[in-house]
């Protein structure tokens, strides 16, 4: 099973046709074994699944290899150079190190390499490293449009992580993401209040000593009504931009700079139904069993991918392939029509739809919006034009955490050093 696991994320459907006319390789054959009707049976024999498990791994492979060449090993192996260098960032982080700027931090991970990748697309970032046009379109895209909801043209770096995304091994939070962000304010014993800010303004204030200090004058909506409290640090974890957190930053000097830079808008649809087969080409639904359909570029193509919900952990039976009934999550650029859903649904019973903007709508050359706004005033979402994910918010929030920390104790020895990776090698 966990061959199938691994090769669904890779299986392009071609729009504007019926049957795919040319599937990518990993769709033929998990059709093919699918097809098997011997095959059905002696999923209750473990020693022969895995046998026939193998058997069309191997022809997995051999028709991967016939079709993209050593393209997939070659992406493997590139994105695994491009992990490793990025892992770095644990280490100096755990040496309590910090950058005062998302373009210092990915230098100081991997160098021009890395820097360069915002300024190409991940089609160029690939072409350049000798990929084909063949396996970037029909294997690349797939992963970017799911991921991503954009095309090639996203920047390399982006590119890399949504690759690094569709590999096996990734971990699921048991309960939903959302529990990362309660478990840590938890763990961190901070103090909660949920509300909305409204706007931030520096003042001037006599502390106990009778010195002057500044102080933020941080105003916000909560169901208790309009509020303000005053801080001495204050870090946004959200953002700026006008149509998603509008703060307004009063009597700055210099001004906050706006971020005008697009979000890119994700139609999220849960839907509780039947695929329709024949709609994806299938003229006998018992054939058609698929965890996934991601797609190539197609503007004629009203999703991006479709895919079943699967809990983190899963039991034996959820470990099998779906049943056409499931609750599946398909991504589209807008909101799906009613005919759109009755076209990839045969009948359907409960439907959800999620609109948001979701991640940046990248367009490389791109420049991060800045770490540090305004004296002890810190910006985390700008990390997100070099890739939004949750794990690089995670690294962004730690790397803000430490860089307050070490200016406020003037601690520049613990920023924006260069050779880390170097100066590290002796230290236990
Ligand atoms: C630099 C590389 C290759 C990886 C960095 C590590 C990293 C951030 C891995 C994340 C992989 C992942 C789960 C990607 C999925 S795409 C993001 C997703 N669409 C989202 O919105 O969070």
């Amino acid at each position: 099973m966990t061959i199938w696991l691994r090769l669904k994320t890779q299986f392009p459907f071609y729009p504007g046709s019926k049957l795919p006319p040319v599937p990518s390789v990993t769709a033929l054959v998990t059709a093919t074994f699918l097809r098997q009707p011997s095959l059905k049976p002696k999923y209750n024999r473990p020693a022969q699944s895995k046998l026939y498990l193998l058997r069309w791994y191997v022809i997995n492979v051999l028709k991967l290899l016939w079709r993209y060449g050593l393209n997939p090993l070659r992406m493997y192996m590139w994105v695994e150079d491009i992990l490793d260098k990025f892992m770095r960032i644990y280490r100096y982080q755990t040496h309590d190190y910090t950058f005062s700027s998302n373009e210092r931090l990915l230098h100081a991970l991997g160098g021009n390499d890395f820097t360069q990748m915002l300024n190409q697309t991940i089609d160029e970032s690939m072409q350049k490293a000798g990929f084909s046009h063949k396996f970037i379109n029909e294997v690349v895209c797939p992963a970017m449009r799911v991921n991503y909801g954009q095309g090639v043209n996203i920047n390399g770096f982006v590119g890399a992580v949504s690759l690094a995304g569709v590999e096996s091994g990734l971990w699921a939070v048991k309960g939903g993401n959302k529990l990362v962000c309660t478990g840590l304010i938890y763990a961190a014993k901070a103090q909660l209040i949920p509300g909305t800010v409204q706007s931030i303004e520096p003042k001037i204030r006599p502390n106990p000593a009778g010195d002057t200090v500044k102080l933020y004058y941080v105003t916000y909506n909560s169901t208790s009504g309009s509020s303000a409290d005053m801080y001495d640090i204050v870090v946004i974890a959200a953002p700026l931009n006008r149509k998603m957190s509008n703060i307004t930053f009063r009597n700055f000097n210099p001004p906050i700079p706006e971020f005008s830079n697009p979000y890119h808008q994700t139609v999220a649809t849960f839907v509780h139904g039947r695929l329709n087969a024949s709609f994806f080409g299938y003229q006998d639904p018992s054939a058609f069993h698929f965890g996934a359909i991601l797609t190539t570029e197609n503007p004629k193509l009203f999703i991006n991918s479709l895919g079943v919900m699967s809990p983190a952990e899963k039991t034996p039976s959820e470990e099998k392939l779906p049943l056409r009934s499931a609750v599946w999550k398909v991504f589209s650029r807008e909101p799906l029509t009613k005919e759109q859903l009755n076209l990839l649904f045969s009948s359907y019973d409960s439907v959800k739809v999620k609109k948001w903007l979701a991640y940046p709508h990248y367009s490389p050359p791109e420049k991060c919006p800045p770490v540090i706004l305004h004296d002890r005033i810190y910006y985390l979402n700008g990390i997100e034009w070099a890739a939004s994910a949750m794990e690089m918010s995670a690294i962004a929030a730690k790397n803000a955490a430490l860089l307050a920390y070490h200016q406020w104790y003037g601690n520049t020895d613990k920023i924006d050093q260069e050779d880390l990776h170097e100066k590290l090698k002796t230290e236990l």
